[in-house]
């Protein structure tokens, strides 16, 4: 279990986390989401007694990162990959990080084969590919069996058999009871492994719910329509009062109304229809939405519309 009480981390002029509550439980995976420059890695940097808080405090299973006994045993975390001394072998890596915390030589060979780099364990780490680099930073998150882990972007860079793999780890790791907090950027990914989610905007926590309710909250379905008599129907649909969008050519959003609706009226216009089938909202667009006044670095088009 991780707690957040006031949490604040200012940086001179700038408050990077901003008096944070939270608490973020065992047995789920709880994603961590926020726009470039929110504050999660400060956030994560100070779960782990990486960086100091300004006020406030935030503890793993009730203790400040600094006063816990052995911290490798309580918390596990992979923040950056290739954070290795790239002369060492794989084994060797583990085997010094192990030492200097009191683990078994034993759980060095164990967590190698739960991580599959144990072919090449006698390899030396500057020469490991991305993907690689991953699975031995999650074999140092997880060497001291920890009940908390917290992964930051543990998917960037990898390939689709990768990014499996690390979904279904963090969800084997939750389902045994673990505490598993990850942030990423990429909502689709989110959106499979997370259960819970926390989300902040400019050092303050926006939601902490539960993904389906996160989605439900800020995203609406809509209906999509394909119809070769496209500008006829958006016509009667926009004269009924009905919202719509522009989609892909031949097609059209449209809100507020059930596909059983348009299909009538449609029927009654004698307009023909080729397609209509309801969109369920993601996660992407529920975090647009909650997160459009948060964003601190805009891009602006080019050319307008
Ligand atoms: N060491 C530092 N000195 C000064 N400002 C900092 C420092 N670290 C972070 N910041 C600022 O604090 C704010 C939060 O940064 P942080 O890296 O925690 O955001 P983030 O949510 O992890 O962003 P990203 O998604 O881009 O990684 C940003 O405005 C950042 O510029």
């Amino acid at each position: 279990m991780i707690q957040a009480q006031g949490l604040t981390k200012v940086y001179g002029a700038k408050t990077a986390v901003d008096h944070i509550d939270f608490e973020v439980r065992p047995g789920v995976v709880t994603g961590f989401l926020g726009p470039n420059g929110a504050g999660k890695s400060t956030t994560m940097r100070m779960i782990l007694g990486l960086d100091h808080p300004t006020a406030g405090r935030v503890t793993v299973n009730g203790r400040r990162y600094r006063d816990l006994p052995a911290p490798l045993r309580e918390v596990g975390a992979l923040l950056e990959a290739k954070s290795v001394h790239g002369g060492r072998t794989a084994y060797n890596h583990l085997r010094c990080l192990a030492k200097a915390n009191g683990i078994s030589p034993r759980r060095v060979a164990e967590t190698l084969d739960l991580v599959g780099l144990t072919e090449v364990a006698g390899k030396r780490a500057g020469g490991f590919s991305l993907g690689m680099a991953q699975r031995l930073g999650i074999a140092a998150a997880l060497l001291g069996d920890p009940g908390v882990l917290l992964f930051d972007e543990p998917v960037n860079g990898l390939d689709p058999e990768g990014i499996r793999w690390i979904r279904q780890l963090m969800r084997s790791l939750a389902a045994e009871g673990r505490t598993v907090f990850v942030s990423s950027h990429l909502m689709a990914e989110m959106a499979l492994t997370a259960e819970r989610l926390l989300v902040i905007g400019k050092g303050r926590i926006l939601a902490d719910t539960t993904m389906s309710a996160f989605i439900a909250a800020n995203a609406s379905s809509h209906v999509r329509v394909r119809s070769p008599d496209l500008l006829a129907l958006a016509s009667l649909l926009t004269a009924r009062g009905c919202r719509t969008a522009p989609a892909e050519r031949g097609c059209l959003l449209v809100y507020g109304v059930s596909p059983a609706q348009i299909g009538d009226l449609a029927y009654a216009a004698r307009l023909r229809l080729h397609e209509l089938s309801v969109v369920q909202p993601s996660l992407e667009d529920a975090f647009m939405r909650l997160t459009a006044d948060s964003v601190e670095f805009h891009a602006h088009a080019r050319d307008a519309a």
